[in-house]
């Protein structure tokens, strides 16, 4: 079985938690735009479920599949968030935001009654962190943010390199108009005290650590698809 059919094998599994009238948070990427692709054509088939996207790519995607949409503020309350991960522990703590779409994916996702994460078993790590990860700030001061994170992550004991996402010939924005850090900093050892201080930095405008958020991580391999609970 090939990268992409683990993808589809996870997708197809959480399709089974969708049910009629759903109102659904569509996460980004390669796995969640399988999930995409499979609940389009559940709703081709009849399925009435209204998606609020987490970024612009997933939006465009629905919209040419046909895939109902409202924003988050015409549907403020969902009942669950399908989404991909970069990594996802045995506590079901995640690194998102390989995309760029991880302050979108964040909303959505807390104003989710339930978070099932989709991924494929190179995703799963004993510790967070061989992701590098993805920190979202602010343009204004960006050197002065960057700065600040490397002062807070050395005060937990972490370094490496921060390094400005690049795209194309500039820098990678994300749909809030923001830029995104990722940090090298190897294997985080307390991902709570980490995302709190990252939190606290003026600048930071999201960071990429998932903590007690997703309930249910479906997980594909070779030889099938498995899930994980928070205390599995
Ligand atoms: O967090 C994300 C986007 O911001 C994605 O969910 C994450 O990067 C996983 O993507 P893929 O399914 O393509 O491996």
């Amino acid at each position: 079985m090939d990268a992409r059919e683990m993808k589809i094998k996870a997708a197809a599994a959480a399709l089974a938690h969708v049910e009629d009238g759903m109102r659904l948070g569509i996460g980004t990427g390669s796995t969640a735009e399988e999930f995409v692709r499979l609940l389009a054509e559940r709703v081709a088939g009849g399925l009435s479920v209204i998606g609020v996207p987490t970024s612009e790519r997933t939006a465009r995607l629905c919209v040419e599949l046909g895939v109902p949409l409202m924003s988050l503020d015409e549907l403020p309350e969902l009942d669950l968030t399908i989404d991909g991960a970069d990594e996802v522990d045995g506590r079901l703590r995640l690194i998102k935001g390989g995309g760029g779409a991880l302050l979108r994916e964040k909303i959505v996702a807390g104003a989710s009654s339930r978070m099932i994460v989709i991924a494929d078993e190179s995703k799963v790590v004993e510790t967070l962190g061989a992701f590098k990860l993805p920190i979202e700030v602010n343009p204004f001061g960006m050197v002065a943010t960057r700065i600040a994170i490397e002062r807070t992550a050395s005060r937990l004991g972490l370094s490496g390199a921060i390094e400005l996402r690049q795209a194309g010939a500039g820098h990678f924005m994300t749909d809030g108009g923001h830029l995104i850090l990722d940090a090298s900093f190897g294997r985080i050892p307390d991902a709570e005290a980490l995302a709190t201080a990252l939190n606290a930095i003026p600048g930071v405008v999201e960071h990429g650590l998932f903590i007690n958020m997703a309930s249910l991580a479906i997980i594909a391999g070779p030889a099938g698809a498995r899930t994980l609970t928070a205390d599995t």
